[in-house]
């Protein structure tokens, strides 16, 4: 679905991703795992045409995406979830769900506000609260919500657990299993270890902008001397 191929991208003459590539497939949730400053932000901007790669490739359902505009890249079905939320905190809840409304494209399931307040009952809760107003939790969960009202078909997620409580991550966790039942495919980046494992199941690991492990995170809990080396702390 996304195949990301060799890409190397830059801020400046700063050399940040290093022929990095990587895939998501259909129906799969995929983590990029990595310490702060390897690269993960970077690797979902360059996707996103926001520090567009110097050179490499990058398609999505076999369309070449590397030298598209951001909002071009989003109409062809891509979500994007910066690590900052970026909500507006002066519109209410439902305000700010219109605003992520975008035109439906072909054979993509068409979120509605109820079927978004089914998946967060928390935010129905609170469909007339100002965004503002919110937990980091319940922020976190009106972006994805937001998102999906740009009808994706896959999902870029940047650290969606930062900083919010235990309870609301295991929350989100059930809500990424049921976007994944959905047909959704998601690539998350992720320092918390315990959420990237009870949500995806291919994992990548980013240290210095070079892919340094591919595989399974079953195998990967096998493995502990690459553990040690790119993701202890
Ligand atoms: N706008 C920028 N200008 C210059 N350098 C930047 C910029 N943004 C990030 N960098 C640098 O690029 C490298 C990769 O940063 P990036 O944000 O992609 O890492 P990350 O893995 O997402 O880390 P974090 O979890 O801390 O966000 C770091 O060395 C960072 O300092």
């Amino acid at each position: 679905m996304l195949k990301v191929d060799r890409i190397n991208s830059y801020y400046g003459g700063a050399h940040i991703l290093k022929d990095l590539s990587l895939q998501v497939k259909k129906h799969e949730v995929v983590a990029l795992l990595g310490r702060n400053g390897a690269g993960k932000s970077t690797t979902m901007k360059s996707i996103m045409g926001l520090v567009p790669p110097v050179s490499g490739n990058i398609s999505f359902e076999g369309q070449n995406i590397s030298a598209m505009d951001t909002h071009l890249v989003c109409q062809q079905g891509i979500g994007y979830v910066p690590e900052d939320r970026r909500i507006f905190p002066d519109l209410t809840v439902e305000e700010n769900l219109e605003v992520g409304k975008r035109s439906v494209r072909d054979g993509v399931t068409q979120w509605a506000h109820d079927d978004l307040f089914d998946l967060f009952p928390n935010l129905a809760e609170r469909r007339n609260q100002l965004g503002g107003s919110l937990s980091g939790g319940e922020q976190q969960m009106l972006t994805i919500a937001r998102t999906l009202m740009g009808n994706p078909s896959m999902i870029l997620l940047d650290e969606p657990s930062e900083g919010i409580a235990p309870v609301i991550v295991e929350q989100l966790a059930g809500v990424i299993a049921d976007l994944k039942a959905q047909g959704l495919a998601i690539l998350l980046s992720e320092q918390n270890m315990h959420f990237a494992r009870l949500v995806s199941t291919q994992t990548y690991i980013i240290e210095q902008g070079v892919i340094r492990y591919e595989g399974s995170f079953y195998d990967l809990d096998r493995k502990p001397d690459i553990w040690k080396k790119y993701l202890a702390v």
